[in-house]
């Protein structure tokens, strides 16, 4: 399988290693790296919480000019209030690209979702609290940051589910335009789920599957071609793959495109309608701050909503759920996309999730995301020794999504040590430091401080 390096949970927790440290982060399932020496001070675990940096004990020039660009960047940053709907602390958070931070407007509202909608409503709250229509009216929410008019985004089910209803409805719409079309391309570097439920989806569909780099999704894709399945940003790289072009090329072959955005949804535009886009899917709890397990959301084309055909036509995609009908019927529009019984209370955190993007642009977030992005980066080349990480993150903002990815041998171990020194990140194997920026709630002074402890960290390693 191609990029078939797993993700990395590991089956004990850090949590459990005994170690303390600053902040309440869990880095990652991913840690792999040896356990920070047992022996550390409490002195030291709380000296960690407010990380001094390298040379903290006199700033280098560079140091200082960074600093003081870092002060004047949030001043000037119309976003900076943000951070106050968002439950955070002093640990600089750079791993919301693996699990959003929580907004202040959820615990409220869940409490009031058990306690009145669930608690006093009971089953009534199917009607009268929303409950029913939640995928739908959720969708448009969440459509209107992926650039879809309404009607078009159904949330619900996991992206790995929402991946293999996708990928076969495309295949089965493709394959009504010739039965010849029998071949799944996705890109070789995808995030393992993705490349497991496109093998299951091609053997099902009698479809062989080729992985081909998505830089070469265009020149790959020929009559043959039935779906393309492509990452819009690379989970290990931040590369931002090319959405308008590969969709072009791929139409162009009369064959169909579908986008997982996990890493691009709420951190950058999209343009699912403008680009005409397919199909499409995504997570929500990292860049839209859903919470752990959100439900993720399935894009359908208007245009290709009466063909699209569910591999999973559960009583909720039925056009009369409560006809109890032994014969299955498809309902029309988003609703075409749903299974079962949506998790209500996971549905509804994320409704209330989503209130902290009713005043702010997605375009504006973007033009945050990339100045903390090369802010990152200006300062890992001023104070990390020349050699010591290599970006893996292209230079270029039309390449870039919202994280950077550093190389060094030694990352298991360097990340550890960030961890510990309350700058949260995360590994992934073998050798690949990542930093998720979000622009809601990041700011530059943590980015400045965030590069100086990595130096720190690097020097130490
Ligand atoms: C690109 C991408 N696709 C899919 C997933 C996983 O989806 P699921 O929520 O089904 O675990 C992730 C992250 O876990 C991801 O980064
Ligand atoms: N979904 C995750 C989980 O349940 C546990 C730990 C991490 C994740 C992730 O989202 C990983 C993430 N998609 C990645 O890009 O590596």
């Amino acid at each position: 399988m191609p990029g078939a390096e797993r993700s990395g949970v590991e089956p004990s927790s850090p949590l459990s290693s005994g170690r303390k440290r600053s902040g309440p982060e869990w880095s990652g399932p991913q840690q792999s790296g040896p356990a920070p020496a047992a022996s550390r001070s409490a002195a030291s675990c709380s000296a960690a919480s407010r990380p001094a940096g390298p040379r903290s004990a006199g700033a280098s020039p560079a140091e200082s000019d960074l600093a003081g660009e870092a002060a004047r960047l949030d001043a000037a940053d119309r976003l900076r209030a943000k951070r106050d709907a968002f439950v955070l602390d002093d640990a600089i958070y750079l791993d919301g690209n693996s699990l959003g931070a929580l907004p202040r407007a959820v615990p409220p509202r869940l409490a009031d979702v058990v306690a009145r909608e669930w608690g006093r409503l009971r089953i009534r709250s199917w009607e009268e609290s929303g409950w029913w229509t939640a995928p739908e009216r959720i969708g448009d929410r969440v459509g209107r940051l992926l650039g879809a008019a309404p009607g078009q985004v159904v949330v619900g089910d996991s992206t790995s589910v929402n991946i293999f209803k996708a990928v076969v409805a495309a295949v089965r719409i493709a394959q009504e335009r010739g039965a010849h079309r029998d071949q799944i391309l996705v890109d070789e570097a995808t995030f393992p789920t993705d490349g497991y439920i496109a093998e299951s989806a091609a053997r099902m569909t009698g479809c062989t599957l080729r992985p081909v780099a998505a830089g070469d999704i265009p020149a790959a894709t020929g009559p043959r071609t039935a779906v393309a399945l492509v990452n819009h940003v690379d989970y290990r790289t931040g590369r931002l793959h090319d959405l308008p072009a590969t969709t072009a090329a791929v139409h162009a072959a009369g064959a169909l495109v579908v986008w997982d955005l996990c890493h691009s949804a709420g951190a950058l535009p999209v343009g699912l309608d403008a680009h005409r886009v397919d199909l499409a899917v995504g997570c929500t709890y990292k860049y839209l701050n859903g919470g752990p397990g959100a439900p993720a959301y399935l894009y359908v084309a208007r245009a290709h909503q009466p063909r699209f055909d569910s591999p999973l036509p559960g009583w909720n995609s039925h056009a009369d759920p409560f006809g109890m009908d032994s014969a299955y019927t498809p309902a029309a529009g988003a609703a075409r996309g749903r299974v079962g019984t949506p998790d209500i209370l996971s549905m509804l955190a994320l409704e209330a999730a989503l209130e902290v993007w009713d005043d702010v642009t997605i375009e504006e977030v973007r033009a945050k995301s990339l100045a903390l992005t090369d802010f990152f980066l200006r300062c890992v080349e001023e104070y990390v020794p020349a050699g010591r990480v290599r970006s893996l993150t292209p230079a270029a903002h039309a390449e870039r999504g919202s994280q950077v990815a550093l190389r060094c041998a030694d990352a298991g171990e360097v990340m550890a040590e960030l961890v510990w020194r309350g700058v949260v990140g995360d590994f992934r194997r073998p050798d690949v430091l990542r930093f998720g920026f979000t622009p809601l709630y990041t700011g530059f002074a943590e980015v400045e401080r965030a590069a100086r402890v990595l130096a720190a960290a690097l020097a130490e390693g």
